[in-house]
């Protein structure tokens, strides 16, 4: 094993050294090593890396635009933000024209509002449509913000049930389609899977059967090129907190196409997408255009970091980030077929470029029992229920040499896993009965 790791090692090298965009990992802030040591971080896709000039920014925010410049900052740029930020997303990173992206509130919050928006204003044009389709393998928060808004709209959920190692295929959603559908709610990359739905393919389809499409782009913001106006897209929201780097809990971004716009009302009436908040006045009126689909005090502290990435995403290339995206998913496959599946690891993501994002899944029963002692290490990919770990690759942090370097860790700590004996609980449930062993809990 140590001659292949070694092997893979020397590759890494040279894939660091040939990497059109290496440069873009200086931008970003080193680990300080007295919290903590950071050996590989593989979770970029849960919460991305700081820029070093988000901490500039950050500081200056606190010290200019709020110490300094105080209320007048709302006047002076604070209150355009939710929308001039999400013009520059929109333009550099979703394929969107200006006037159809904002930026507040939670991903779940933002998707909440634009899928009641969506199925309401659907269901409006044509009352049969009644019928949101959602899939099984979708993150919790869509499938139970969708639950809830069939709830809420006295609506009917319709399950996709996809393979839980790959993700929805347009054959699956065509399958459901007809004239009671409304909106088709799907992840662009599925957050376990990491399965790249064919949004151009899916959208048409949907389109055809007359129904809306919403996609979560939490898991493609940033990693993968996305068309939004270019595929017809109806509605969209992401994180701005993985492939954006904006920080924890740093708001989502929301799309509504600008045909959209006039029709689409969503359910949170706050002040500040009320067409003249400061006029207080006693109801509701929705300000034209995107400004409409934001509700409260946008979060400025938390838009401080995007647009920096933003512009790194724009000197990278979005084609080059998919390309160095691609080369890292791909060298975390072949490590796998030559050191981890000899040793019972499943792969558990798609092994075709087409159809994969920018993390690869493993399955295997001693994952829970081994990702603390890695995580103590600073080896620090995730764990997903039941026996995941996602292997999450940022094309603009991460580099191959510390892929090659949590590999090597995995591999030893699963040979030494395996060596131990029969005396491990996981030990016999692997491929075998398709993971279905209970996993011992910690
Ligand atoms: C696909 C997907 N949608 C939604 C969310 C949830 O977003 P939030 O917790 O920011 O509301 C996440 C991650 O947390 C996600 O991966
Ligand atoms: N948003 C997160 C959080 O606040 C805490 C821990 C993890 C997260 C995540 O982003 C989870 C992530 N969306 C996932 O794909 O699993």
């Amino acid at each position: 094993m140590e001659a292949a790791a070694a092997e893979f090692g020397v590759r890494a090298d040279q894939l660091d050294a040939a990497d059109p965009i290496g440069w873009c990992r200086n931008e970003f802030l080193a680990p300080d090593e007295r919290h903590g040591a950071v050996t590989a971080y593989l979770d970029g896709n849960s919460l991305g890396r700081p820029l070093k000039s988000t901490a500039t920014r950050v500081d200056e925010l606190i010290r200019v635009g709020w110490g300094t410049r105080l209320i007048r900052s709302w006047d002076e740029s604070w209150m355009q933000l939710p929308e001039s930020l999400g013009d520059e997303l929109g333009r550099v990173v979703l394929g969107a024209a200006a006037g159809q992206t904002v930026v507040g509130d939670s991903t779940t919050v933002m998707l909440y509002k634009l899928l009641y928006a969506a199925a309401s204003a659907a269901r409006q044009r044509d009352s049969q449509r009644t019928e949101i389709v959602v899939d099984t393998e979708n993150f919790p928060t869509d499938r139970y913000v969708a639950a809830g808004v069939a709830e809420q709209l006295g609506m009917r959920l319709v399950w996709l049930r996809p393979d839980a190692a790959a993700g929805v295929t347009v054959e699956q959603v065509a399958a459901v389609l007809g004239e009671r559908t409304a909106v088709v709610l799907l992840s662009h990359v599925a957050y376990k899977s990491a399965w790249l739905a064919d949004l151009p393919a899916i959208t048409a389809a949907v389109h055809r059967a007359g129904a809306l499409v919403l996609w979560d782009l939490c898991h493609s913001a940033g990693a993968v090129p996305i068309d939004l106006d270019a595929n017809d897209v109806d509605v969209a929201v992401g994180c701005s907190y993985k492939f954006l780097n904006g920080g924890p809990g740093a708001p989502a971004f929301g799309y509504v196409a600008r045909r959209h716009q006039d029709t689409f009302r969503q359910p949170i009436h706050g002040w500040m997408g009320n067409a003249d908040p400061f006029v207080m006045g006693p109801e509701y009126r929705a300000a034209p255009g995107i400004r409409g689909f934001i509700s409260g005090t946008p979060p400025i502290l938390g838009m401080a970091g995007i647009g920096d990435t933003v512009a790194l995403i724009e000197r990278a290339g979005l084609a080059q980030i998919r390309a160095k995206s691609l080369r890292l998913t791909q060298f975390v496959l072949d490590w796998a077929g030559a050191l981890l599946e000899p040793l019972g690891v499943r792969v558990l993501s798609p092994t075709d470029d087409e159809r994969r994002g920018s993390h690869v899944t493993f399955g295997h029963p001693g994952f829970r029992e081994l990702i603390g002692r890695l995580w103590a290490d600073g080896v620090i990919p995730d764990f997903r229920e039941p026996d995941g770990i996602r292997i999450g690759l940022a094309p603009l942090s991460t580099s191959f040499r510390e892929v090659a370097t949590a590999l090597r860790r995995l591999t030893l700590e699963l040979t030494a896993l395996d060596s131990a004996g029969t005396g491990h609980p996981w030990r016999g449930a692997s491929a075998a009965d398709g993971g279905q062993t209970p996993t011992p809990t910690p």
